[in-house]
Parts: C-alpha cells; sequence; structure tokens
C-alpha cells in the first residue's frame, strides 16, 4: 500500500521549478516513499505539522538532512538545537529565546531603521533600476546581523558561502554539495573561530551566549556552537526571505498598493511572502518509532522529507494557495517550521524585514521587475541570483 515516486526532488529540474512536483505530491496521498534516496516524503500541511509538533516520534538527533548522525559522521559538529532534542535541546534553546525575543529587539529596532534609511537613500539617490539581490537582498542583512552577532569585520563575505555549502549539505551529496566541498574546510574555520569569546563585542548576541554560560544557564563548552547556529541560520534565510518579499511585491501591484494604504501591513507581507516562497523549502526527520500515516507503515529509524514549502502551498488548507494576498491571515504557515524546533530566530527576520520595507514606502512610489529574474538552486533554500527591479520616488 506503499505509494512511490522515482522523481529527483534535488534533481536541477524540480530546484529550478518545485510547484508542479510538489502538487503531484499532494495528490499522491499523505506520505510517498522516493525509492531514490531511500525516504518517506510529506508534501500536505496537516501531515508535515503533525511530524514537526510530534519530536518524540520524528527526532533531529539523528540529524534533519539526508544523512543519517547515527550511521554517518556529520561534516561538521551537530548544532546544540537544531539537532538536538529534549533534553539536550531545552537549555540551548531557553538560551537563544531570551537573547533574540521580540523585547529584547527594541534598541536594535531604532538602530536598525537608520541603517534600512541609509540603504535605501544611498541606493536610490543612485540609480532607479538595479538588482535588488546584492543591492537590498544581500546589503541589508549583512550591514546589520553580523553587528548584532558581535564578530569582527574581516571576512564576513564567507558567511554567504557558509549558509549555501550548510543548507545544501541537508540534502544528497550531488553536484551542489561537492561544489563547496572544496573551500568549506577554510570558510568553517573562519567561522568557528568568529564563536569565539575573546573576538565577539560586548553587547552583541555572541557575547550575550558566553554571558549565558557565566550564569550557568549552558556550558563554556556548549557557547562556540550556539553563537556558530547564529552565522549558520542567521544569514542566507534572512537575504532571500527579503528578495522574496520584494519580488512579491513588484510583482502584484495591487499588493504594493495596498501596503502603502496600510504600511502596517509590513509585517503580514513579509509572512505572507515566506508562506508563498518559503525560502527554507525542506528538512528531514528520523522515526523514533514504527508509525502509520494514512495508509503507510513507516519503520523506525527511516528518514521523513518534509516538504515546508509544499504545505504553505496546500489547497486543502490554503484558499488559493498561489497567491500573494495580504487580506489573508498567514498565521500557522511552516515556513518558520513549527513546535519546539521553530524558528527562534523569526522576530530578528521579522524586524530585519519591517524596517527595509518601512524605508522603501518612506521613499518609494512605485516598484516593479525591470528584467529576467533568475534562481540560485540549493538543496534545501529556495534562493535568488538576480531580481531586476525599477522604481520611482514620490
Ligand atoms: C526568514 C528567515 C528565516 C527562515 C525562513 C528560517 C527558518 C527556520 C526553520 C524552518 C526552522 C526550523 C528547522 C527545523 O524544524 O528543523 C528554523 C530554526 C532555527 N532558526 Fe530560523 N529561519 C530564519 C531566520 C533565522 C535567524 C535570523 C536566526 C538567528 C538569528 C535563526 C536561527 C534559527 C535557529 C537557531 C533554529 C533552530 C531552533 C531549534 O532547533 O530550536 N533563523 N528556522
Ligand atoms: O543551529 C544551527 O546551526 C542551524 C542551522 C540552520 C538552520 C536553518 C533552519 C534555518 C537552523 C539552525
Amino acid at each position: 500500500d506503499i505509494v512511490t515516486s522515482s522523481e529527483d526532488p534535488f534533481g536541477p529540474e524540480v530546484l529550478h521549478d518545485p510547484l508542479p512536483f510538489q502538487a503531484r505530491l499532494r495528490e499522491a496521498g499523505p506520505v510517498v516513499y522516493l525509492p531514490t534516496y531511500n525516504v518517506y516524503a510529506m508534501g500536505r500541511y496537516s501531515d508535515v505539522h503533525a511530524a514537526l509538533t510530534d519530536w518524540q516520534t520524528f527526532e533531529c538527533s539523528a540529524g534533519v538532512g539526508l544523512s543519517n548522525f547515527r550511521k554517518e559522521k556529520p561534516w561538521r559538529p551537530p548544532s546544540l538545537l537544531l539537532e538536538a532534542d529534549p533534553p539536550f535541546h531545552n537549555a540551548p534553546r531557553a538560551v537563544l529565546s531570551k537573547i533574540l525575543g521580540a523585547r529584547q529587539l527594541h534598541t536594535l529596532q531604532a538602530q536598525w531603521a537608520t541603517d534600512a534609511d541609509d540603504v535605501v537613500d544611498a541606493l536610490v539617490s543612485s540609480t532607479l533600476e538595479f538588482d535588488a539581490v546584492p543591492a537590498l537582498a544581500e546589503a541589508f542583512p549583512l550591514r546589520v546581523f553580523p553587528d548584532a552577532v558581535g564578530i569582527p569585520h574581516e571576512g564576513r563575505e564567507r558567511l554567504l558561502p557558509y549558509g549555501d555549502h550548510l543548507f545544501n549539505a541537508f540534502g544528497p551529496e550531488n553536484a551542489l554539495v561537492q561544489r563547496g566541498a572544496g573551500t568549506i574546510g577554510e570558510i568553517s574555520g573562519w567561522v568557528n573561530d568568529q564563536c569565539a569569546r575573546n573576538v565577539l563585542t560586548p553587547g552583541g548576541f555572541g557575547a550575550e551566549i558566553w554571558a549565558a554560560a557565566d550564569r550557568g544557564d549552558i556550558s563554556h563548552e556548549q557557547a562556540p556552537t550556539i553563537v556558530r547556529s547564529l552565522l549558520s541560520a542567521g544569514v542566507d534565510t534572512t537575504v532571500h526571505a527579503l528578495a522574496a518579499v520584494l519580488y512579491a511585491l513588484a510583482s502584484n501591484s495591487e499588493q504594493w498598493v495596498l501596503l502603502q494604504s496600510d504600511p502596517n501591513l509590513a509585517r503580514r507581507a513579509f509572512d505572507e511572502a515566506i508562506r508563498l516562497e518559503s525560502p527554507v523549502q525542506t528538512f528531514f526527520r528520523t522515526t523514533t518509532r514504527d508509525i502509520r500515516v494514512g495508509g503507510t507503515l513507516i519503520p523506525q529509524g527511516e528518514k521523513i522529507l518534509m516538504f515546508l514549502g509544499s504545505a504553505n502551498r496546500d489547497e486543502r488548507r490554503w484558499q488559493n494557495p498561489d497567491a500573494f494576498d495580504l487580506t489573508r491571515d498567514p498565521s500557522g504557515h511552516v515556513g518558520f517550521g513549527m513546535g519546539i524546533h521553530q524558528c527562534v530566530g523569526q522576530h530578528v527576520a521579522r524586524l530585519e524585514a519591517a524596517t527595509v520595507m518601512a524605508a522603501l514606502l518612506k521613499r518609494v512610489k512605485t516598484i516593479e521587475v525591470n528584467g529576467p529574474v533568475t534562481r540560485h538552486l540549493n538543496n534545501t533554500l529556495r534562493a535568488w541570483e538576480s531580481l531586476p527591479m525599477r522604481v520611482t520616488l514620490k
């Protein structure tokens, strides 16, 4: 009674345009076995949501990529949050929840608003036609986030390639992973060096993690790996999420007009863009026991591939799922995950996006796509290579 599919979700065709495959996956049933990778795939919202919120049955400590850490050595020491389960997950999670919580970010809000105004003003005073990927989606997070973490300025250009390889490495060892393999050793060494106490600026997120170790909330051995979590999860994700919301607004001019009439819709616009594009497309879990899903018995110890992007466009859960619609309530989307591992940095991401959109709304009258949009292929990220845009000013 096992439904199977011989399609390759990590091949270039599906990575380039995942929507047709995801529609077939949802149609085929709650669980579809993919013999190509010996994994069980879920594409429907209800099944993905159920797996994300049942951490006892669908564990993370065997890794949240294709590789099973119980059978293969991880390419880097496991994350103490992402690749950990209770009880080991609890303390590191509590520490980051406190440091990255919405309340803490008020001090950053004013500074980031100024940074966003500076980036937008400098851009539109030099040109009204630009590629939004380098000019905004990369420029703003790389200007504000490394400083918020408190790492030195030297070598920050390594952050994007580090994240690109990290997200590729959750998938199979295909050409995308091989492309990064040559430089990841040097890049990882640099990333690990940025997690040391003595290089981190006082008051930054990194120093706060070390202060939590001084309080005994975590151990000093754990502190650098938790700083590494910020540098791993906090850059490429926000870059491609920002590109997603800029693309959505530029290609749905009536939604841009709606946003201009009510700037408070900016946060909803970001979450709706994350629902629609799902910058983080997929993650895995490993079953801790035999479990029946739909009509399929999944044995213990099997890898489950959850398609967050598919769940976020499931017609069983969303009306007119493929529309970017600021009148819809996007809450409940799984673009930040769900349950005990739900993105602990989501408030940071939302603040970055809200400040950029506020700065654009102040200066820009119209925004439109002004040339071919190209994608950057990655095993896990729905990522952008180029987003040519044209704006007019107020
Ligand atoms: C729009 C940007 C972002 C997206 C789409 C995103 C997405 C996600 C998703 C889907 C998960 C759950 C992974 C799973 O269940 O296996 C997650 C977890 C996580 N995210 Fe984010 N993230 C974003 C930004 C950030 C930022 C800015 C930070 C740090 C400041 C961050 C730090 C983390 C960490 C540490 C975890 C692991 C949480 C845990 O396992 O308890 N993320 N994120
Ligand atoms: O803790 C980490 O290293 C980590 C790495 C990547 C992510 C993805 C989901 C955003 C989350 C956490």
